[in-house]
């Protein structure tokens, strides 16, 4: 899941989208960019890392002016070793326009033909969001009337997009010397939120991937842009919007609300937080159901994310709550890093039993989701290692058995750890005396009942429904063989950057 942010503003808006960046940190830990819009300027600079590691008080410096769009970014196309599939991207036709992405297309690789063969444009790296910048471009291009671009064909340049794109995503752009504009995918799988502030009299309008990022930028929440729609805030501060005309569907990705936003953020209406602790109440429910005896001392959540769900449930089992496991907190999240071999270190490093809280003590261990097992597997030998007796592992998930493609890189159903297994089995190969898991129904009932109108979901990597109904068997075999865990990143030759059209890549390296 990457993070991204735009900003109108009235004053410099380049501190405002760095604390931003910050506050959607979470989101990717490989790379992060800003780029502002002066006048038909645009200032950019963009690197691999977090945010804090990126950007110097002289990069700083350069980003000018009062508007301007930022990403943080975890990989799902190409790898996060390539500098130059950093976001935002750059084009320089029509006009200039820079574009940062959240999502995956799944349809890249007709696009990018098409691209060459028809539209006449050059693909250079590996994402999708460059492929997307260059189609949102190309339809662009083909509205502007003399030298003139209007605000309806901005918007129909995007209902172009959704026509000719498949896949997931939300995006904020610019189009130098004229605005911003958001848009999302027809079935609003990402989130995209909308917020504004009052700045002498005059409106500041900021984009952000969650709520988080208005909230602590003193920006109040306007409302969610819908599936499909496209909102243009010209640098002015002139405020357009447009629903598609075509066919949406509000499916949001329910993986959002189990893992990857924070849970201060709102989401479509619903508060994460909320639903975690829903999460957490109907999971009790189900370990009611399936462990009758209930022969548990104490529970405990799985550090960070899972920590609502798991306090939750021990109050509505009236079982005591411990925090038996200490995460240091200069250690980023672990199921978002590049690699099995760094997520798997990263575990060791980022978790540490306080022993005393285990011993002879018959532990439910709490996370909200088993992906690849990396976590539960070091966890639960943790725990017995410090003396617990017996050792229950329960999921706010459903098992997750299929692969994404909407934006969370889990691309092969090998590395799964419920793929082809049954509970016990996956019981079994975590060393836990059960594994329990939240039921699919019931965790769509815990979103839904924090707001009522959400009753369509994005669940593929539950269920294997995927919702653009473009997903075959060839289709999952291709990116599992392209992108097998670790493959992005063995197909970059050390030092073999393409030719960066958008940075200055030694200037990078040097800082
Ligand atoms: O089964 P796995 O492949 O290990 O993936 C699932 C784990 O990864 C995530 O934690 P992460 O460390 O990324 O972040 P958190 O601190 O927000 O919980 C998630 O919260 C689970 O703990
Ligand atoms: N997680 C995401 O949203 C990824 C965005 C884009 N597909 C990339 O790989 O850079
Ligand atoms: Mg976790």
């Amino acid at each position: 899941m990457c993070g991204i942010l735009g900003v109108v503003g009235q004053t410099p808006v380049n501190q405002l989208l760095y604390d931003g960046l910050q506050l959607l940190q979470h989101r990717g830990q490989d790379a992060a960019g800003i780029v502002t819009a002066n006048g038909k300027s645009f200032h950019m600079h963009k690197g691999s890392g977090m945010v804090r590691d990126v950007f110097r008080t002289r990069n700083m410096r350069s980003l000018l002016g009062n508007a301007g769009i930022g990403h943080v970014r975890y990989p799902t196309a190409g790898s996060a070793s390539n500098l130059a599939e950093a976001q935002p991207f750059y084009v320089n036709s029509p006009f200039g326009v820079v574009l940062a992405h959240n999502g995956n297309l799944t349809n890249t690789d007709e696009l990018k033909a098409d691209m060459y063969r028809y539209d006449l444009r050059h693909i250079n790296t590996n994402s999708d969001s460059e492929v997307l910048l260059n189609v949102f471009a190309h339809e662009l291009a083909q509205r502007v009337e003399g030298y003139e671009l209007s605000v309806d064909a901005v918007f129909e340049a995007v209902e172009a997009v959704h026509r000719r794109v498949r896949g997931a995503y939300a995006v904020v752009a610019m189009i130098a010397g004229y605005g911003l504009v958001a848009f999302r995918d027809p079935n609003g799988i990402r989130p995209l939120v909308i917020g504004t502030n009052d700045s002498n009299g005059k409106t500041e309008y900021m984009f952000a991937s969650e709520s988080v990022a208005l909230d602590c930028s003193g920006f109040k929440v306007l409302r969610d842009v819908e599936p499909g729609e496209c909102v243009f805030v010209s640098f002015d501060g002139d405020f357009h919007a447009q629903p598609s005309k075509g066919p949406t569907r509000h499916a949001p990705c329910l993986f959002e609300f189990v893992y990857f936003a924070r849970p201060d953020s709102v989401i479509d209406g619903a508060s994460v937080y909320q639903a975690r602790t829903v999460m957490g109440e109907t999971l009790a429910e189900k370990i009611r159901r399936v462990l009758p005896q209930l022969d548990i001392d104490v529970v405990m959540p799985i550090p960070d994310t899972s920590r609502p769900s798991a306090l939750q449930l021990a109050n509505h089992l009236g079982l005591p709550y411990r925090e038996g496991f200490i995460k240091n907190r200069y250690i980023g999240r672990t199921f978002i890093m590049p690699g099995q071999a760094v997520r798997k270190k990263s575990v060791r490093q980022k978790l540490n039993p306080v022993a005393c809280e285990f011993k002879d003590r018959n532990v439910l261990l709490v996370d909200d989701s088993i992906v690849r097992g990396t976590t539960s597997k070091e966890i639960v030998q943790m725990a017995r290692d410090a003396g617990a007796k017996k050792v229950y592992f329960a999921s706010a998930a459903p098992a997750v058995r299929f692969p994404n493609v909407y934006g969370i890189d889990m691309p092969t159903r090998a590395e799964l750890l419920a793929t082809g297994r049954t509970e016990e089995e996956i019981a079994a190969e975590i060393g836990a005396d059960a594994v329990i898991y939240q039921d699919l129904d019931a965790l769509k009932e815990a979103v839904h009942s924090v707001n009522r109108e959400l009753r369509d979901f994005e669940t593929s990597c539950f269920n294997g429904e995927y919702i653009t109904g473009d997903i075959t068997e060839a289709y999952l075999d291709a990116i599992e063989s392209a992108r097998g865990d670790g493959k992005g990143q063995k197909e970059e030759v050390e030092g073999a950057q393409p030719v960066d059209l958008n940075l200055n890549v030694a200037e990078q390296n040097l800082i």
